[in-house]
């Protein structure tokens, strides 16, 4: 991590003293805001995106800048998924990585530093970069999702509406619940350093993909009868999850694929326009979660298969209804 600018190694533990994954709250929190008064106004051409294709608070970013129409709007890079001690890295000889189109940077600790010479703090992805003020505007997965989907209207292609008035509400209650319970829930499964940790956060994943398996029964997405935040907030851990998640993180009670609304629902998501053109899954697996190991050959899942979730009642795209 960055201590007053500088790159320290000998980083704080991830685990609190009970041996329970605790994550360091993200820091530059501004808003990009449509209104005359903000400091952060919608542009194109201005903002820039830094990505990891391996991250799922990333990918989450990456998805919404590509759902919503953004590809355009909003510039982005990526960085290479294999982390050593300096952190984040350009490597633009590698498949699928760039180069720090916007900073010229090796590292991504130093376009954090060009951001706040004196930031402290974890180097984190994604990161969102404004060229006009030189500085990050926000790198907070879930703050940047919610700005691509509502501030620039006025830009780029005719992109979906994943956040519309009268349902956010809604939204946000389920984004907060899958939050603790699966987003970073695989995490403090994962990192868990005591039984009980591991136990609890083991728990409560699986309870919370019950549920939501129980409530895809009859709906075709999280808030009911179209595609918004939440279902792309937890779209990037279900792609994860029999790949990574149920081996490296030991998420093993059953795979995601053996549930049986889950799975067709995370290949309906995966066949919509806009969601594969973000997976990278070399990315994910070989230099991702298993970086320095062998890479599990399975489970050799099969996307493309067909889901037949558009037999459950789907809104219309183009309106806006209240739930
Ligand atoms: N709360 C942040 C978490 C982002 C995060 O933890 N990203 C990970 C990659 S998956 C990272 O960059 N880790 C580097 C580190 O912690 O040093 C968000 O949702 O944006």
């Amino acid at each position: 991590m960055l201590v007053d600018g500088e790159w320290k190694t000998d980083i704080e533990p991830y685990t609190d003293e009970s041996g329970a994954f605790d994550r360091t709250e993200t820091s530059f929190r501004d808003w990009i805001q449509d209104s005359p008064e903000s400091r952060f106004q919608p542009a194109t051409d201005r903002y820039h995106l830094y990505i990891a294709r391996n991250c799922p608070w990333a990918h989450g970013a990456a998805l919404v800048r590509q759902l919503a129409g953004l590809t355009d709007v909003v510039s982005m890079d990526i960085v290479d998924p294999w982390r050593e001690d300096d952190g984040w890295e350009f490597t633009p000889e590698k498949e699928g990585c760039t180069p720090d189109t916007v900073n010229g940077c090796t590292y991504l600790r130093d376009v954090y530093v060009a951001g706040d010479p004196e930031y402290t703090g974890r180097v984190t992805v994604p990161v969102l970069w404004d060229r006009k003020h030189e500085t990050i505007v926000n790198n907070e997965s879930i703050e940047i999702m919610q700005m691509f989907a509502t501030e620039f209207g006025d830009y780029g292609d005719e992109g979906r509406d994943l956040y519309p008035d009268g349902y956010r509400d809604e939204i946000d209650r389920i984004i907060d619940s899958i939050y603790d319970s699966i987003n970073n829930g695989v995490y403090r499964a994962g990192f868990a350093e005591s039984q009980a940790a591991y136990n609890e956060a083991v728990t409560d994943v699986f309870d919370a993909l019950d549920h939501w398996n129980e409530v895809l029964a009859d709906q075709r997405y999280l808030a009911g009868d179209r595609l918004t935040l939440a279902d792309v907030r937890l779209f990037p851990t279900l792609i994860r999850f029999d790949e990574c998640y149920h081996t490296a993180f030991k998420c093993n009670k059953q795979y995601l694929h053996q549930y049986d609304n889950l799975w067709p629902y995370l290949r309906d998501l995966y066949q919509t326009p806009g969601f594969v053109e973000t997976v990278r899954m070399e990315h994910i697996k070989d230099d991702g979660y298993y970086q320095g190991v062998i890479t599990p050959i399975g489970p050799g899942l099969d996307y493309e298969q067909p889901h037949k979730r558009d037999e459950l009642p789907t809104a219309d795209e183009t309106t806006a209804q209240t739930p």
